[in-house]
């Protein structure tokens, strides 16, 4: 069997020329210049790595990049100023905290001060309830994602059965609704689920988010399966370092009809995304309306 790799990196720089577009027409039809201001805590190196992509792809798209970055030692009522300023502040649309946080502050009372509208993240839990009940909200990048994705190789995921292992607030839970709203019948696992390859070889997609280095083998693969893998594992392999995904690649490619690599499948739609939620975001808020992406 032909098995197709999903390309992240071609479909994202896809969605962010579409991003741009958007913009451009904002600036020219509206005068709007939509603004993403950016919050980290710290200096975790791989947050540093993504805040920097951020504003890069931020301004790239056309759109303002605002940086705030605070010490480690920020208290929790620091952070939580800094975003009550920021969903104060008229020109800013799209607010997003880095995570992870350092451990003395509580991730989910700073992301709960976002405006929810601001929310480009789609973590607050306003928007995960709007999620949940099929209202208009912003959606989280990595699972919005990984959907694109999944349609680009099966435009209509309808009846399939859908197995998303994994259960977190960033990933598992919100796949979970956006795979239901696209009328697939959707099994939340996770690594305490009983017999849980026998559960994965039921799925049409399977997709993987549980953060456990190629725990996915390929003889948990359905024959013709697509496979979204959301991992991104940092292993020593032969005295190198590498990243690999929550599915072991090469015998599930075996299996699969269509599947995403780590590096360069899922990874690069999340700043994509966040992009469009961010134009999504200001032309909601500025009185434009809903912008189609
Ligand atoms: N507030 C948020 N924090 C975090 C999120 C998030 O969506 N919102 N997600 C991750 C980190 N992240 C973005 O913030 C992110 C992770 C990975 C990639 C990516 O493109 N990965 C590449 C590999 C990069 C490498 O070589 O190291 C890939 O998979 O191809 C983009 C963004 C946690 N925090």
């Amino acid at each position: 069997m032909m098995t197709t790799i999903i390309d992240g990196k071609a479909i994202a720089a896809d969605l962010r020329e579409k991003v741009a577009q958007a913009v451009s027409a904002l600036k020219s039809t509206h005068d709007i210049q939509p603004a993403l201001a950016v919050v980290l805590v710290g200096e975790d190196p791989a947050s540093q790595v993504y805040v920097r992509n951020k504003g890069i792809a931020t301004e790239k798209a056309g759109m303002k990049s605002i940086e705030h970055r605070l010490a480690a030692d920020a208290s929790e009522d620091d952070v939580v100023n800094l975003v009550r300023k920021l969903n104060a502040e008229e020109g800013v649309d799209g607010i997003l905290v880095q995570l992870p946080l350092p451990s003395h502050i509580s991730s989910s009372r700073v992301i709960n001060e976002i405006d929810p509208d601001k929310d480009v993240d789609g973590l607050t839990e306003v928007n995960a309830g709007r999620l949940i009940l099929g209202k208009d909200g912003l959606v989280p990048c990595t699972p919005q994602g990984s959907v694109i994705m999944a349609k680009t190789v099966r435009p209509d995921l309808t009846s399939l059965n859908a197995v998303v292992v994994g259960r977190s607030i960033l990933v598992g839970k919100p796949l979970s609704m956006l795979l239901l709203a696209e009328n697939c019948t959707v099994t939340m696992a996770h690594s305490r689920t009983a017999d849980l390859a026998a559960v994965c070889r039921e799925a049409d997609i399977l997709c993987a988010a549980v953060g456990i280095p190629r725990l996915i083998k390929g003889d948990w693969v359905k024959k013709g399966a697509i496979v979204i893998d959301v991992g991104i594992n940092r292993v020593e392999e032969g005295g190198k370092s590498r990243l690999v995904g929550d599915v072991d690649f090469d015998s599930a490619k075996e299996n699969a009809s269509a599947i995403t690599p780590v590096p360069g499948g899922v990874g690069p739609m999340t700043i994509a995304c966040l992009l469009r939620n961010t134009v999504v975001a200001a032309a909601r808020r500025r009185g434009v309306g809903e912008i189609d992406l």
